[in-house]
């Protein structure tokens, strides 16, 4: 299997983290593709994803499949334990709820405000931005934060008592907050202490580097 991906961005490292802790890195090559230079928006990468977005997942025949959660679900029935999208129905659906909800309020909200009201990918990339609107994302996201700190306030993961691909996704809004340089609100211990363990994961601390 090929990864199309960008070694250092928070939607790729979800992806990138899946695989180690699935260990299933020795089962894919990454392929890079220069998200400053525009190529996820020429011809021959929409043909991968119609989205122009990173990561795709590129199988042995040929089948693309982009969307970090869909790749995530994908390689959790490659291998065994540990199961990072539920091992009952009712897991299954509180995992994929805390996953859409750490995209929708912290992650997501944060990549609008890197691409909007910063310089994001620079003027050949970016070719429309509102700045009032990336403000306002950034806003949405440190609520999302203190929502999660809630949370984690309760359970020691995102979504229950075990390591999920909800916490994945967290981590991704965390690793984007710290490139816009977008702090943990004051008070949200139990997201700090929450990602202070996360960053000992060594999936988490070997994502950028991890071979195929
Ligand atoms: N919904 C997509 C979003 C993926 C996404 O936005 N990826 C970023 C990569 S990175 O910024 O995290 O490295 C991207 O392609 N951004 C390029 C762009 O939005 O122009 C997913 O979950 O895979």
């Amino acid at each position: 299997m090929i990864i199309h991906d960008w070694a250092t961005g928070p939607y790729p490292a979800r992806v990138r983290i899946a695989l180690a802790e699935k260990g299933l890195a020795g089962q894919v090559r990454f392929r890079s593709v220069d998200l400053f230079k525009g190529e996820h928006k020429r011809p021959e990468f929409l043909a991968k994803n119609y989205s122009g977005t990173l990561p795709v997942l590129e199988l042995p025949d040929g089948a693309f499949i982009a969307e970090c959660t869909a790749i995530t679900q994908y390689l959790d029935t490659l291998a065994g334990p540990p199961t990072l999208t539920g091992a009952t129905p009712r897991e299954a659906g509180m995992i994929h709820m805390m996953n859409k909800r750490a995209e929708l309020e912290v992650l997501d909200p944060i990549s609008v405000y890197f691409h909007h009201a910063t310089p994001g990918l620079g003027p050949d990339v970016e070719l429309y931005q509102n700045p009032e609107w990336g403000l306002r994302q950034r806003d949405k996201a440190l609520r999302g934060m203190r929502y999660f700190d809630q949370v984690l306030r309760g359970r020691p993961f995102v979504a229950g008592d075990a390591f999920s691909m909800a916490d994945i996704a967290l981590i991704g809004g965390m690793i984007f907050a710290e490139i816009v340089k977008l702090p943990i609100p004051e008070g949200c211990d139990a997201l700090q202490e929450w990602h202070g363990r996360m960053q000992a994961r060594p999936s988490v601390r070997n994502r950028v580097t991890l071979s195929g």
